[in-house]
């Protein structure tokens, strides 16, 4: 996982942790974003139909170790998992390929991203930082969501918080580029969807539970049996657009299975491995690539010196 050498996106990365920082406070130890989660381990196979989209390694194989993630949002390490600001959930998959050698997903609960660019989610979190949610007329996040639609509709969408990490799913929202053996490539974004189905609950039945309810939840589940997950993908088609975060595709778009996992225990030493991976948003593998989407490279320059800083600490 290198840190690119453009330095404007170095700088840039610097100020939005920063950003985050002032927002959520000075955690050491924990991300700025997402700092409360809880990590498992288990399987992936791939589905009959996936080496037609990918000659990814882990698609050529009968199966993958993999370790995830669950998270809620903010970058408050005791954020009550049944806080309106801990939506969206984020979940990240780590393939272990080899020793030192793997391909990551990262995604979260909701389909979409408040803003296309590096430079403008940083004028949103200044915004934000500088507004009373709770009295918006006349602030600076007003005006921003004003002049944003995309943002706007991301910030009013629905999120609310389901029953268990496991009955929930989780958007790629960046497209990647994927090809086959024959070198035949599309552009597509992962949908990471439960077997046990979505489960949402009401904001009374969310406030009525335990501020751990989720990370409790999840540890007794996973102790009673495997925890399933289908990965899908949905393909563009010709002409859409395919480097923009905030652009949905219509829902008529091909969805392809690549594969599904089965999770079947915690990670002995949890807080400490949550300290030390850091997950990568680019798959650096063949036969998947990143869209030219600027969030890419920006969020995996990010994740990289917050996970630097967070090892140090
Ligand atoms: C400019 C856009 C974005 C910025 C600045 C940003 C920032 C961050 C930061 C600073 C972290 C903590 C990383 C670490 O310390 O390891 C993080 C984690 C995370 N972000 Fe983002 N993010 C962005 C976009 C996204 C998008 C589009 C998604 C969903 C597709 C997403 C999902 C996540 C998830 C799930 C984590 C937790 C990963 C883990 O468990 O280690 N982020 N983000």
């Amino acid at each position: 996982m290198p840190l690119p050498t453009d330095e404007k996106i170095i700088a840039l990365s610097q100020q939005l942790l920063q950003q985050f920082d002032t927002i959520f406070g000075l955690n050491p130890g924990f991300r700025p974003a997402h700092a409360k989660g809880i990590m498992l381990t288990g399987t992936f196979t791939p589905s009959a139909e996936a080496a037609t989209l990918t000659k990814a390694p882990h698609i050529s194989r009968q199966s993958t170790p993999v370790t995830v993630r669950f998270s809620d949002s903010t970058g408050i390490p005791l954020v009550p998992d049944n806080d309106p600001n801990a939506n969206p959930r984020g979940l990240a998959i780590r393939f272990n390929l080899a020793e030192h050698v793997h391909t990551d997903i990262v995604c979260h609960s909701t389909d979409g991203f408040p803003t296309r660019t590096g430079p403008e989610f940083l004028e949103l979190l200044k915004a934000l930082a500088t507004s009373d949610p709770k009295n918006l007329a006349g602030s600076p996040l007003e005006a921003f969501l004003g002049s944003h639609p995309k943002a706007l509709a991301f910030v009013q969408a629905p999120k609310p918080a389901p029953s268990s990490f496991a009955r929930e799913s989780y958007f790629g929202v960046t497209a990647m580029k994927f090809t086959n053996k024959d070198g035949v490539s599309w552009f597509g974004r992962y949908r990471i969807v439960p077997e046990a189905g979505n489960d949402h609950l009401d904001d009374a039945a969310a406030a009525a539970k335990d501020p751990n309810y989720l990370m409790d939840e999840i540890a007794e589940r996973v102790a009673k049996g495997p925890i399933k997950f289908k990965i899908l993908v949905q393909l563009a088609n010709d002409g859409d657009v395919v480097d923009d975060a905030t652009n949905h595709w219509p829902e008529d778009r091909k969805v392809v299975e690549l594969g599904s996992f089965a999770l079947t225990a915690l990670v002995a030493d949890n807080a400490q491995e949550q300290q030390q991976i850091i997950f990568d948003p680019i798959p650096r593998v063949g036969g998947i690539e990143p869209s030219d989407d600027p969030l890419l490279e920006l969020r995996a320059a990010i994740y990289l010196l917050s996970g630097r800083r967070r090892r140090a600490a």
